[in-house]
């Protein structure tokens, strides 16, 4: 680089060697364990051979069951990334009180709420969401992929694509200091002059690419492509709930581009869209980014509490208790959910009439919530409950869901939020009903269908482990931080000086480690179960006694879900089904005309995490080239004709066949 400094700085931009942070030992400790663990994973995979099966069934798959998986996995994944920074914080917490100052500084630590807050809600939460969306919905309405196949693998690389930017700015640079949402003045160029604010902007504008066009595509899916009969008030529970989630991610997705984007244009070229001294208007950037925030928190619940709905219904043997009163709660929340954004900056001066009505609203949801909660609570009343794992999670949430929700009204009383606003007790609430709600019924939801997925149940002691660390794990780690929020403890502090204050903090730590035996739970059961999956085998492809579509395919289901397409009669179907002693056709099977798997995805979102880089770095040059490829790969793809095939007629008998032994064995 030294004999030709303009030359480097035109290719490399602003990077330099001083970026990455070899005098950091934290940092570079991080990043041997994870360059150990990335070149073992690879190691494995090359050892096995696997890299073509991988790359044929997996990366260029078209199919919603196994795009849904991989999100999953890409949760669960960078669930360790987040969970590991909420450890340091806790660890930090615990210990900085007084001369002793901790062992992250104020530059560390903000980088670390930031990209925590960050990867949980957009590379946690919503890969979850939407991975369970994804390989439920169409079993559910009895459909043999989503409406628009390649687009679906594309969204889920485009979002991989995201979470690897974040991760590089682990090692390359920084990443934000500025807390989750990047508020301007603090997130313009002359506070944040590093590439930490463009790591944010440029991995969840790539990231928000990925979801609002999987927005449209499940939303089509729904809307299009449902079995005949299954009209509107015939879909089962998490379907509506899916298609609620996907009207908000559509309608509410846009906001976020559109704001980053002029972020984006304050930071590089110029403008003052924000910028209140040269006649632009912070107040805009906040009132955006919570048009879009707000909507977002019910996007990630709405699923969960579709889920929470199949499964106390398969466990308590009974028709969902007030069907048509669950759906107009959740069209109710989703309408609400747009009516509310400014509980989120009572404090900055809007006056007393506008903060009453958009309290008002706000408390307004805790109607059709909690007629919800009734509706799960008289659908066990008088139930043959049975406690299976998936069940544990649900009553879980319901309890803590409760707590969280409440205090969620107290902070939508102006008056309260003036004192409670950006403390502890807030950082408790959302904790309190993201980790209640949304986790819970997301691991309520993989226990429930991973059967379907893979074909044998989950090992139900390490999932009773796993939930009882998690459970109590959470009541220790953020109950204390309603006593601290309520003694005046604001948020994203990284010391303290009042020593009266540590003991709440050694327990909030103490709870955290309880959440990390329960994450090392759920590893364990994975691989237990994995071990022994011959005694956990499912060959009914119905383990639960379940009551939706999605129980009647075998488990796993074939490439082509139904061989037929199913008649539907009633919410319930295949209850209804199976009351009717349904037979399974056995013949007559014509050929299934199915999309094809393309590489086109990957290779588009593996440009895309080259572009954002560049652009991140000011790489102009390198941003141009990949932009262009970008472009032409994504025109070139549309001349692929080769995009679809039929599976044969005697195939489908031939699978078919097999499952109707096994069902004989089994009986
Ligand atoms: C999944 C996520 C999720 C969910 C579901 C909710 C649900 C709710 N939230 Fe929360 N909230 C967040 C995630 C979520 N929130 C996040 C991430 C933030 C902060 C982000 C940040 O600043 O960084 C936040 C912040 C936040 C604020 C801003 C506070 C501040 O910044 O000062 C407020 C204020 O009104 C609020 C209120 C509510 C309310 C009233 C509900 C309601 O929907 C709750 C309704 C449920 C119940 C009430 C319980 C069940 C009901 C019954 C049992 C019936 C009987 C009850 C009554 C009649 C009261 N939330
Ligand atoms: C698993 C256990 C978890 C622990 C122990 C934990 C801990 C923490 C801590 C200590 C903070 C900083 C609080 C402060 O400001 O002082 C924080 C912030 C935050 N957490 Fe978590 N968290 C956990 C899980 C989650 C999950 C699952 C999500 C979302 C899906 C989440 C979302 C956030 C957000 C959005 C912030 C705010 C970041 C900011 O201030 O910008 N957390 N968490
Ligand atoms: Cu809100």
């Amino acid at each position: 680089m030294s004999n030709h400094p303009d030359l480097a700085k035109l290719i490399f931009g602003r990077l330099t060697i001083d970026q990455l942070p070899l005098k950091e030992p934290i940092v570079v400790g991080t990043f041997a364990v994870v360059a150990l663990g990335a070149i073992a994973l690879l190691g494995v995979i090359t050892y096995y051979r696997l890299w073509g099966y991988l790359w044929r069934e997996w990366f260029t798959s078209i199919d919603h069951k196994k795009i849904g998986v991989m999100y999953i996995i890409l949760g669960l994944v960078m669930l360790l990334r987040g969970f590991s920074d909420a450890v340091m914080m806790r660890a930090q917490q615990a210990i900085a009180f007084g001369h002793n100052a901790g062992y992250l500084p104020p530059d560390h630590y903000d980088q670390i709420f930031t990209a925590h807050g960050v990867i949980m809600i957009f590379f946690v939460a919503m890969p979850l969401v939407t991975g369970v969306m994804n390989f439920v919905m169409p079993l559910q309405i009895g459909a043999r992929d989503v409406a628009f196949p390649f687009l679906n693998n594309f969204s889920f690389w485009m979002t991989v694509s995201g979470a690897v930017l974040v991760m590089i700015s682990l090692f390359v640079g920084e990443f934000a200091r500025t807390g989750w949402l990047a508020y301007p003045p603090l997130s313009d160029i002359v506070s944040s002059p590093d590439a930490g604010v463009d790591y944010f902007i440029w991995s969840l504008q790539i990231a928000g690419v990925g979801t609002l066009l999987s927005g449209v595509n499940l939303l089509t899916t729904i809307i299009k492509m449902r079995a005949p009969g299954m009209t509107l008030m015939r879909m089962p529970i998490f379907t509506w709930t899916a298609l609620c989630t996907n009207i908000l991610i559509v309608a509410a997705f846009p906001v976020l581009t559109a704001v980053l984007a002029m972020l984006a244009l304050d930071r590089y070229a110029g403008t003052n869209f924000f910028d209140t001294v040269l006649g632009g208007n912070a107040m805009m950037y906040v009132n955006l980014i919570w048009i879009w925030g707000h909507p977002e928190v019910y996007i990630l619940i709405l699923p969960a509490f579709g889920i929470f709905s199949e499964v106390t219904a398969t466990f308590c043997r009974k028709r969902l208790f007030g069907y048509a009163s669950m759906v107009y709660a959740t069209v109710v929340i989703t309408v609400l959910a747009y009516l509310v954004w400014l509980h989120h900056f009572f404090t900055m001066g809007s006056g007393a009439s506008v903060n009453s009505f958009f309290g008002i609203t706000t408390m307004i949801i805790s109607i059709p919530t909690g007629a919800k909660i009734f509706n799960w609570l008289f659908t066990m009343y008088r139930g043959r409950i049975e406690f299976e794992v998936p069940m544990l999670w649900t009553v879980g949430f319901i309890v803590t869901f409760a707590i969280g929700g409440m205090t969620g009204v107290l902070l939508a009383v102006p008056p309260a939020d003036f004192s409670l606003h950006n403390s502890l007790f807030l950082v408790a609430h959302f904790h309190n009903v993201i980790i209640g709600g949304v986790l819970f019924g997301l691991f309520a939801g993989i226990n429930y269908w991973f059967p379907k997925a893979f074909g044998f149940r989950l090992d139900p002691f390490w999932g009773k482990c796993s939930f009882w660390f998690w459970l109590i794990g959470f009541y220790f780690a953020f109950m204390p931080l309603y006593v601290l929020g309520l003694m005046g403890v604001t948020r994203r502090l990284n010391h303290f000086d009042d020593p009266s204050l540590q003991i709440w903090f050694e327990i909030a730590a103490f709870g955290a480690f309880l959440i990390l035996l329960g994450i090392v739970s759920m590893l364990i059961q994975f691989a237990v179960s994995f071990m022994r999956r011959e005694k956990l085998r499912d060959v009914t492809g119905d383990p639960w006694g379940g009551r939706t579509l999605e129980w009647s395919t075998s488990s796993p289901p074939p490439k082509y879900n139904f061989a037929f397409t199913p008649q539907i009669h009633d919410a319930d179907a295949w209850w209804q089904m199976k009351q009717h002693h349904y037979q399974r056709p056995l013949q007559g099977f014509t050929p299934i005309h199915m999309p094809k798997n393309t590489g086109a995805g990957i290779i588009l979102a593996g440009l895309a995490t080259v572009f954002g880089f560049a652009m991140i770095w000011y790489m102009w040059p390198l941003a141009i080239i990949s932009f262009v490829a970008l472009l032409a790969t994504g025109i070139g793809h549309t001349f692929n004709y080769h995009r679809d095939y039929y599976i044969p007629a005697d195939e489908v008998a031939r699978v078919e066949a097999s499952r109707t032994e096994l069902l004989a064995s089994h009986v």
